[in-house]
């Protein structure tokens, strides 16, 4: 009897001994979990947020709503930009290294991002950007670039001038194309150019595939406008970001697109035969990777981004859909109207509280009035030149409205001091300490 009490009693001291260590184990694991929560990294135990990156921003391939991830990125995170002197490197001429603001300072801090348009040249790129850098692009297919490039640079480039219509384009390209005439990679393999290479080499394979191995040696990921939500979710996955710093809303859109016919995409694919090739290898590269992610876990963090993107808008937008050019008045988030086309924007509403305004605002600054506050925010001397110059050119336009009662500041303007970063970064500075959860109502 002895015997059998004492060993229930051990049998008891035990299992409260096993329950009291599974106890302290949960408890240790979730304030562990919390902690790590609140630092903004509870799904990311093994990898660091990368802060090195260049992208180089092809044109026509929603390079600008990737550019406003970027700014968004770097802006809450206090990283340096490697800013052009204008809205680009000298685009068409072949990026170099002293075009880069402040590149020959001796006692300037290193770059983290580079992104802003240019011709790719590889090895001047890696005289500015840390050795650890992570690189990447993104591409679309030809005919849509083809299309969008048709109407948008229509101005600029001799070669859609002469067209009467991109139809009598695509049915006759050698007859207005010429490869001399200036813009004319616009009209043909642009996303070659864009990457540094000859746009008018005759298509041979070995070296198109020479061309998809360069590439191949210079990016870390090549996204697919096509397949943006992915694309997103692929660079988030890289990057070791979070959701809400691959989230935006879809930028520098056209008003009226024109609906290409299958013969028409046939015949834009083959006059950009090199484009084209880039496309289908990376096509196939891409999916590749995605089904490495795993396509439930793809399919799971497309619903999370959507939703979330879902949320944001309701949040932020004046109207869920991206609004006509003439709708914009405030020139701080009016995207640039080329002249043959009309983009669309976006206003955030004026119900919201400073500091949702403030990210709301960061979302829908197109690409060009982002870049210059950076700028500004970067080299104040700057600043105070161009702050200077706006003023006498407001003096200059206010004498000639003379009389009129001025208009009270419009809800979408970003307020620029010239000695610190404006008010929508400092009160953005809590939500990044928070995990970047941004605040919703
Ligand atoms: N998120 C997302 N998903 C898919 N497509 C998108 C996205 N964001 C922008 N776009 C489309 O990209 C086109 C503009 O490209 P860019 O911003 O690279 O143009 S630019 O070179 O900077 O002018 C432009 O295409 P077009 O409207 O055909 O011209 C945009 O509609």
């Amino acid at each position: 009897m002895k015997l059998v009490r004492f060993c229930r009693q051990i049998t008891q001291r035990l299992w409260l001994f096993v329950l009291l260590t599974l106890g302290v184990s949960v408890w240790l694991l979730g304030t562990n979990t919390q902690q790590r929560r609140l630092l903004g990294n509870a799904s990311e135990d093994t990898c660091r947020a990368k802060n090195h990156i260049m992208f180089l921003k092809t044109h026509k391939t929603a390079g600008s709503s990737i550019l406003n991830i970027l700014h968004r990125y770097g802006d809450r995170n206090s990283l340096n930009f490697a800013l052009p002197y204008e809205r680009d490197f000298n685009y068409s001429s072949y990026f170099n290294a002293s075009w880069v603001k402040g590149f020959n300072n001796a006692s300037r801090a290193p770059y983290d991002i580079l992104c802003h348009h240019m011709r790719l040249n590889i090895s001047e790129v890696g005289k500015v950007m840390p050795s650890d850098s992570f690189y990447f692009t993104i591409l679309r297919d030809p005919a849509a670039m083809a299309e969008s490039a048709f109407s948008y640079y229509r101005t600029y480039c001799p070669t859609f001038k002469e067209a009467p219509n991109l139809k009598a384009f695509i049915y006759n390209t050698s007859l207005y194309y010429r490869p001399n005439n200036e813009s004319h990679h616009y009209a043909r393999n642009l996303l070659w150019f864009d990457l540094g290479m000859d746009p008018d080499e005759p298509f041979t394979e070995e070296m198109a595939s020479e061309g998809v191995r360069a590439v191949e040696d210079a990016f870390n990921l090549v996204l697919f406008a096509e397949h943006f939500d992915e694309s997103v979710i692929l660079l988030k996955e890289e990057l070791c970001w979070e959701l809400d710093d691959i989230l935006t809303f879809k930028l520098n859109a056209r008003e009226t697109p024109t609906q290409l016919e299958q013969e028409d995409i046939e015949r834009l694919r083959a006059w950009n035969s090199l484009d084209w090739y880039l496309y289908v290898y990376f096509n196939r590269t891409f999916w590749e990777k995605v089904e490495r992610f795993g396509r439930e876990r793809m399919d799971m963090e497309l619903r999370r981004l959507r939703e979330r993107r879902q949320q944001l808008a309701e949040l932020c937008l004046e109207g869920l859909k991206p609004l006509k050019a003439d709708e914009i008045q405030d020139e701080e988030i009016k995207p640039y109207q080329p002249t043959d086309e009309k983009i669309l924007g976006w206003k955030v509403r004026h119900d919201l509280r400073p500091s949702t305004k403030a990210r709301c605002v960061q979302m829908i600054t197109p690409e060009v009035q982002y870049k210059y506050l950076l700028d500004d925010w970067q080299f104040p001397e700057d600043a105070r030149y161009r702050a200077k110059e706006k003023e006498l050119e407001a003096k200059k336009r206010s004498k000639k409205i003379r009389g009129k009662k001025p208009e009270a500041a419009p809800v979408n303007k970003l307020a620029v001091s010239p000695r610190n970063k404006p008010d929508m970064v400092a009160e953005n500075k809590p939500e990044v300490v928070a995990g970047n959860k941004p605040e919703v109502p």
